[in-house]
């Protein structure tokens, strides 16, 4: 018995082992890439190119499933002969990852050319952000939106804020130089909380008059200068509902591409049951209130579509699961299933 659990344990072990290798090789190249242009620009001739239309993602839909096709050096030369360009045009391509087999993945906004020309080369469309996220596979919703967040910085960081001279992109996409002041710029997100705000049996929505009728979502606000997410989640919770929070539980993270580029800092903070009156802050919010676990389990089943009420008001329905702020929601109803079981 000890012998077969032996066995096993090396084969388990030397199983993570070349994961992890393969991995860390992945991440060790990516840096390269990053560090060494000659060697990225080799690379841009093997990668392999992700398009984009004035920051909208190029889609194929193929049946009911919508693709976000991967274009070969040579197929990207072949489009750009179209319209006679020079393959400068893949100088402005961003790295935003690699294969396992280090075939490396690259962005490109071919925003300058006429947009129907390739749309019908290619047989699709360059659909807006907001859509492709939740029509494309799981695994490449992340990508096209840290794609998407590349582009848009190096888009509007052109030109040094002290010379105001042109800025040039590193081949990888990865830093901006002004080589008149020697100043290098790096591409930044915006550090964001979002708090699932719970008073042990009921837990606390809201929403903006800017949402879809009906949805309903967590507290979030960006961090102000300085702060920690601690801070940050009682200033915002405070600030928007009027609650003093009494502890918080970390629960994950994740990059979200609008407005600009954030990374949302997914928390579930506790407030007192006795101190639980909410005073909304209606420059913020239209609406604020506390849920139920039976409400909350209706809303998660619900669509857009489905919550039209007959007299033309909504039912509440939440963030689609790409969104951090559902993974917080789910959490929040296991707690209170298991509490309750
Ligand atoms: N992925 C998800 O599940 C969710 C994501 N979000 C995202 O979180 C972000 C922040 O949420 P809000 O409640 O609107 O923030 P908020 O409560 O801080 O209010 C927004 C206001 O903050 C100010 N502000 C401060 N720093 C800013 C910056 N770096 N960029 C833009 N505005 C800044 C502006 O005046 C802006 O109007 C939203 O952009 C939203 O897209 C919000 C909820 C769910
Ligand atoms: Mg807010």
């Amino acid at each position: 018995m000890a012998a077969v659990y032996q066995a096993l344990h090396r084969r388990v072990s030397s199983l993570i082992c070349r994961l992890h290798s393969t991995y860390v090789r992945k991440m060790r190249y990516l840096n390269q890439l990053k560090e060494d242009d000659s060697l990225c620009r080799q690379a841009q001739t093997s990668g392999t190119f992700y398009l984009f239309h004035n920051l909208s993602p190029f889609l194929q839909k193929a049946g009911k499933k919508y693709l976000v096709p991967q274009l070969s050096a040579a197929e990207m030369k072949g489009i750009l002969e179209k319209f006679q360009e020079a393959e400068q045009w893949i100088e402005k391509s961003v790295l935003i990852g690699c294969s396992d087999e280090h075939r490396p993945r690259f962005a490109l906004d071919l925003g300058a050319l006429d947009k129907s020309v390739i749309e019908s080369e290619l047989q699709g469309s360059f659909t807006d952000l907001r859509k492709a996220l939740f029509v494309v596979d799981g695994e490449d919703s992340p990508l096209l939106a840290s794609a998407h967040s590349l582009l848009q910085w190096h888009e509007s960081h052109q030109y040094c804020s002290r010379t105001g001279q042109p800025t040039q992109k590193n081949p990888a996409g990865s830093k901006r130089v002004c080589h008149a002041s020697g100043v290098t710029y790096y591409p930044q997100m915006s550090p964001v909380v979002i708090a699932l705000v719970s008073d042990g049996s009921r837990c606390l929505l809201a929403r903006q008059p800017s949402f879809p009728p009906g949805m309903f979502t967590a507290l979030s606000g960006f961090c102000d200068m300085g702060e920690n997410v601690e801070e940050a989640v009682r200033r915002e919770v405070a600030e928007e509902v009027g609650l003093e929070v009494e502890s918080l539980r970390y629960s994950a993270s994740q990059h979200w591409p609008f407005p600009g580029s954030s990374l949302m800092i997914a928390c579930h903070a506790l407030v007192g049951a006795q101190r639980a009156e909410i005073s909304v802050d209606t420059l913020e919010l239209e609406e604020a209130r506390w849920f139920g676990l039976e409400e909350i389990v209706e809303g998660l089943k619900r669509e857009p579509r489905s919550s039209k009420r007959d007299d033309g008001g909504c039912l509440p329905w939440f963030p689609p699961k790409q969104a951090i702020a559902h993974q917080l929601i789910q959490e929040w109803v296991q707690q209170q299933t298991a509490q309750t079981a």
